[in-house]
């Protein structure tokens, strides 16, 4: 069973807790007893400066990386050492800020590849027509849902930067998962572009616990319930838009630095 924290008169279930983490890379400590916790079917964004650990956070959490210390547990299960393999059998999935899509090949293509390696015949050279059938029903699906099936025969590389992401998103979510790590999905875009991911974040799944790095703050607020700031490898504020707004710390550290660096 998840842990739950009564909160008001309602129980909360955290599906991802941060606890007291802390990364090294040689003499450079980059995550400092680092500590987060969030709630089932939050959508929380991480931001903070360049170089403040918001990636090797990700790391830690998606397997890339083990902390030197502390713990990262999913819905009470301690995944700290947990390859990354098995972190997606517990419902983790994640996006990279590297597109990592197959660019001469279908929209379609790109989704029936990532539907194959999620069963367990990805290995079978063949199988039945109607298993694959289903295959690229569950493909053109998923497409559909999020409105990109009429592009389904159109190769990667032709689509615009924002169909992209969205690709990454909609292969991401081909796993069902119960936690969703998105790298910068807004990275590169356009505002036109921006305007493309910002909704398809927002209506994700309610249940869907999504966690994203974002650069821009007014982006982050739009698709967030909840920001964490991170600084020099610590949560430096995390609340609601009006809070971190209102934190004279994260004015001084973030919004000072807007221009620059965000
Ligand atoms: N594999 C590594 N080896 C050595 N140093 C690293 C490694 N990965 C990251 N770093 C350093 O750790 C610090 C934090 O990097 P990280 O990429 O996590 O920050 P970030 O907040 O995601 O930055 P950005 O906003 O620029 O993407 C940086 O100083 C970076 O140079």
């Amino acid at each position: 069973m998840a842990k739950t924290v009564k909160k008001a008169d309602r129980a909360i279930m955290i599906a991802l807790q941060i606890d007291n983490v802390d990364v090294r890379f040689g003499g450079l400590q980059v995550l400092t007893m680092c500590r987060l916790s969030i709630e089932a079917g939050e959508k929380r964004a991480i931001i903070g400066p360049n170089g403040a650990g918001k990636t090797t956070l990700f790391n830690v959490i998606s397997g890339i990386i083990m902390p030197s210390a502390g713990k990262v547990l999913s819905f009470d299960q301690d995944i700290t050492r947990s390859p990354a393999h098995v972190r997606a059998m517990h419902g983790l999935a994640r996006t990279f800020q590297i597109t990592n899509l197959f660019n001469n090949l279908s929209v379609l293509e790109n989704i029936i590849l990532g539907l194959q390696a999620l069963t367990s015949t990805k290995y079978i050279f063949y199988r039945t027509t109607s298993s694959f059938t289903e295959l690229i029903d569950n493909a053109v699906s998923l497409l559909r849902t999020w409105g990109l099936e009429d592009k389904k025969d159109r190769p990667v590389r032709s689509l615009s930067h924002g169909e992209q992401r969205q690709l990454e998103i909609i292969l991401a979510l081909a796993s069902r998962p119960k936690i969703l790590l998105l790298d910068e999905p807004t990275q590169g875009l356009s505002t036109a572009e921006t305007a493309l991911v910002v909704p398809m974040v927002r209506s994700l799944d309610p249940s869907t616990t999504v966690l994203f790095i974002e650069h821009d703050m007014d982006v982050a607020f739009q698709m967030a319930d909840k920001i964490t700031v991170l600084y020099y490898g610590s949560v430096l504020a995390e609340g609601t838009e009006d809070e971190i707004r209102g934190n004279p710390n994260v004015a001084e550290v973030y919004l000072g630095l807007e221009g620059d660096n965000a």
